[in-house]
């Protein structure tokens, strides 16, 4: 099958000094990529710039043969990024922020919230939540939608046993129907066959 993600010669720059150049990688359907490298190699400087957050200081970024520069709302909306902040709103319960995600974006909130065990959380105010069980709700929130493209930045972090599990085959779900993973990620994760991509020296 075609490569759909293609990224050429790549650079970013953060804080005015060079993160990384060079860095050419493609994903087809269905594949993974794991980036690995030391505590401040870029991987999440790359997934920032793979999302369309933060402008390359060289290189191209396509997207089925199109330069994602020329329709950021586009990219945006055939990609779902989870960072190291999960971005939820205290005082919303995780069935009323499924719901509102749902709305933008389609799919059902329930099934999301089962999908990482959340259905008995779900009327909770999430200031209530623990680290794991946030998480928990921002990776439910990929399910929403049908998007392509999931980067992943430490997305086990904080997750007990069981939760890697359900994220196991919410990955496998996802890449089964043709979408494509990039995690960056210092821990195991349940992505099997994915390629390496091994990132630069530490900072
Ligand atoms: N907002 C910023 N301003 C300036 N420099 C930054 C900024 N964000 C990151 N950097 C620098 O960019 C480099 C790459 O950081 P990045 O977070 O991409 O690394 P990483 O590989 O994800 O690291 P880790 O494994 O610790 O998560 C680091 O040297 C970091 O100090």
């Amino acid at each position: 099958m075609a490569d759909v993600l293609a990224a050429e010669d790549l650079a970013a720059r953060r804080g005015g000094r060079v993160v990384f150049a060079g860095l050419s990688l493609r994903a087809a359907p269905g594949e993974a990529l794991l980036l690995l490298g030391p505590n401040g190699a870029g991987k999440s400087t790359l997934l920032r710039v793979l999302a369309g957050l933060l402008r390359p200081a060289a290189g191209s970024l396509a997207w089925s043969g199109e330069e994602v520069a020329l329709d950021a709302a586009a990219h945006g909306a055939r990609t779902r990024y989870l960072g190291h902040q999960d971005a939820i709103k205290p005082s919303l319960t995780p069935r009323e922020d499924l719901g509102f995600w749902a709305r933008l974006r389609g799919g059902d909130p329930e099934a999301a919230l089962a999908s990482m065990g959340l259905s008995g959380l779900g009327g909770l105010p999430c200031r209530t939540l623990s680290a794991g069980q946030r998480r928990r709700l921002a990776l439910a929130r990929l399910t929403l939608g049908g998007a392509p493209l999931w980067l992943l930045d430490e997305p086990t972090l904080g997750l007990d046993t069981a939760s890697v599990v359900r994220l196991g085959a919410l990955l496998a779900a996802h890449r089964a129907r043709g979408g494509i993973v990039l995690a960056a990620t210092h821990l195991p994760l349940p992505l099997p066959g994915a390629r390496e991509v091994a990132m630069g020296r530490a900072a």
